[in-house]
């Protein structure tokens, strides 16, 4: 199901600069967290963002044995976040062992694919992985549609592939999102909110584009607008 609003990367270090960044906002919004903000404010702040009625995707990426993931599941259950994941080169078992660890909970699951940063070329040298960056995303993407996952992370360029194979109620969550004449940075696979829209994400995730801005709340209203074609 698609989500009109952007997922906002909230790459911050500290719980006070998040805050103050949440500030320039009004209504509720959906920010993901991730590791640099975790790893420094942990489930706390998960608990108090969720306090202030945002919608929240930790965005752990979860990877190592079933039995270690089923069980860090069974605590982010608790945290109630709309959205967690996990590597999807993890494998089947272990993405089926975060799931059973997710049991009773409304938490979406889903699974990163190939990282957003990661290049045909770098995923063939580096991963020795010899087909297409688009064989390798739609493999992982069936791959944790087996194994009952809620959807996949994937860059904007190989959305509608999976929703091809997977089907269009499989979540395309997609980082990767660069207004026209805004740095790509260290992503390798990136698109515009407007393309993002047109091949079939179902959520898009932006962080520097509006955290980096001059003006954050108009990027994201900006950006918004973009996603929504208006
Ligand atoms: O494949 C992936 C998976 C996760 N991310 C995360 O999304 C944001 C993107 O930030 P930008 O500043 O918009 O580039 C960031 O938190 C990543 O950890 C990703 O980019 N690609």
């Amino acid at each position: 199901m698609r989500n009109e609003r952007p997922i906002i990367a909230l790459d911050f270090a500290t719980k006070e600069q998040v805050l103050e960044f949440l500030k320039g906002f009004d209504g509720s919004l959906f920010l993901k967290v991730g590791m640099e903000l975790f790893y420094q404010e942990g489930p706390e702040l998960v608990r108090e963002i969720n306090r202030l009625g945002h919608d929240i995707f930790l965005d752990l990426k979860l990877h190592d044995i079933p039995n270690t993931v089923e069980s860090a599941m069974r605590g982010i259950a608790k945290l109630n976040v709309a959205m967690v994941n996990v590597h999807a080169a993890g494998g089947l078992e272990m993405m089926r062992a975060a799931k059973r660890g997710l049991k009773g909970s409304d938490t979406q699951l889903i699974a990163v694919t190939q990282l957003t940063s990661t290049s045909e070329e770098g995923m063939q040298k580096e991963q020795l992985i010899p087909v297409s960056l688009e064989e390798s995303v739609v493999h992982y993407a069936r791959l944790a549609d087996d194994a009952g996952l809620d959807g996949v992370v994937c860059s904007v360029h190989e959305a509608e592939a999976i929703g091809d194979a997977c089907g269009e109620e499989f979540l395309r969550v997609t980082p990767g999102i660069r207004p026209s004449q805004v740095s790509a940075d260290d992503q390798k696979r990136v698109a515009t909110p407007a393309e993002a829209s047109r091949q079939g994400s179902t959520h898009i995730v932006v962080g520097r584009a509006i955290t980096k801005a001059s003006n954050p709340k108009d990027s994201y209203q900006q950006i918004r607008a973009e996603w929504s074609g208006q």
